[in-house]
């Protein structure tokens, strides 16, 4: 996989044409979200520019989800403005999606009962154009788009390391699989900006060196990545930049050094200054341990499926 060059992709013709590298692509301006009397995110604001990877980081409860929801249609935000290449952005998840900005979620939620292949199709819905009665009469222009999604997908599992695994039902998969197969479906809505809720959580060290190789190359195909995460060796290898939430206020943004530096970050969020040899070598000793595949499943009280309303 290719981590050092940008290259934007010449974009599907079904897909929104993705503009010039580093053009802002998502502007989130003084964006509020109060739940009665809790405010969960007080006023923030944030670009991703293309070519860009940016993170998204801070405390347990401290807003990074609800924040998401708020961009990605899930939440409509009791103030402020959501643009996607300088247009206000619908509040409907289905809308956003068709946009261009796709999202993975903190709980898994995959079709557990369809098979790898067909939980890739369904991300392709935003793009596919035949209607009802075209699908019923199975037409040619319908068939040529089907076998044109199909296609798409399986060079998405290709890319993200599934192919062979196709015919499996998605519940069968290893829960850091789940994962790669959750980017998979958003990535076949042909997105322009992709944004990962906690990639690597429940995942073992391989797979979380895997998983920081599949944003870069994700980055290399000309999608902008927003990521939360609380690995934070994971983050600061990644991140052009690094924005963190703490009691629903943004403290800091900057490139990785900035952050990690700062004292407000470290008092609030990191505990003890970030230090990257100290993190490789902790990092080296893990993946010198045996390799165990990890097999959690998805946490059975959250929805395991997902609706039309989700993507
Ligand atoms: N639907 C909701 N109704 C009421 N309160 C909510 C709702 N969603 C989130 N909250 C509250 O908003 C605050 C921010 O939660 P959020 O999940 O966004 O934090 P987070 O930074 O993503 O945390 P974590 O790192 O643990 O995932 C918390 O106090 C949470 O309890």
């Amino acid at each position: 996989m290719t981590t050092d060059t940008i290259t934007p992709d010449p974009g599907s013709p079904e897909g929104p044409a993705t503009p010039a590298t580093g053009t802002p692509l998502l502007e989130a301006t003084d964006v509020v979200m109060r739940f009665g009397g809790l405010t969960a995110v007080g006023g923030v604001d944030l670009t991703v520019n293309t070519g860009e990877i940016i993170g998204l980081i801070g405390p347990n409860g401290a807003g990074k989800t609800t924040f998401f929801n708020c961009l990605t249609g899930l939440y409509v935000p009791t103030e402020g403005q959501v643009r996607y290449q300088g247009k206000v952005l619908p509040p409907t998840p289905y809308k956003v999606t068709q946009a261009g900005m796709a999202r993975t979620f903190q709980n898994i939620r995959l079709f557990h009962n369809m098979t790898v292949l067909e939980n890739v199709l369904v991300g392709r819905h935003t793009r596919t154009k035949e209607g009802i009665i075209s699908a019923v009469l199975r037409g040619p222009r319908y068939r040529r788009e089907e076998a044109e999604s199909r296609a798409k997908a399986l060079e998405l599992l290709e890319f993200v390391g599934l192919a062979g695994k196709r015919d499996h039902l998605a519940r069968n998969l290893p829960y850091g699989e789940q994962r790669k197969l959750e980017i998979a479906r958003a990535m076949a809505s042909d997105p322009g900006l992709l944004l990962l809720d906690e990639p690597t959580a429940g995942m073992n060290p391989q797979e979380t060196r895997a998983t920081e190789e599949l944003v870069f190359a994700i980055r290399d195909r000309g999608i902008a990545v927003l990521v939360i995460e609380h690995d934070m060796r994971f983050i600061f290898n990644l991140c052009d930049r690094v924005a963190v939430l703490v009691q629903g206020t943004k403290l800091v943004e900057g490139d990785a050094q900035t952050v990690q530096s700062d004292e407000r970050v470290i008092a609030a969020y990191l505990g003890t200054p970030y230090e990257p040899e100290a993190a490789e070598a902790a990092a080296a000793a893990e993946a010198a341990e045996p390799h165990v595949e990890s097999t959690e499943s998805t946490d059975s009280t959250e929805s395991s499926e997902s609706t039309e309303e989700d993507q």
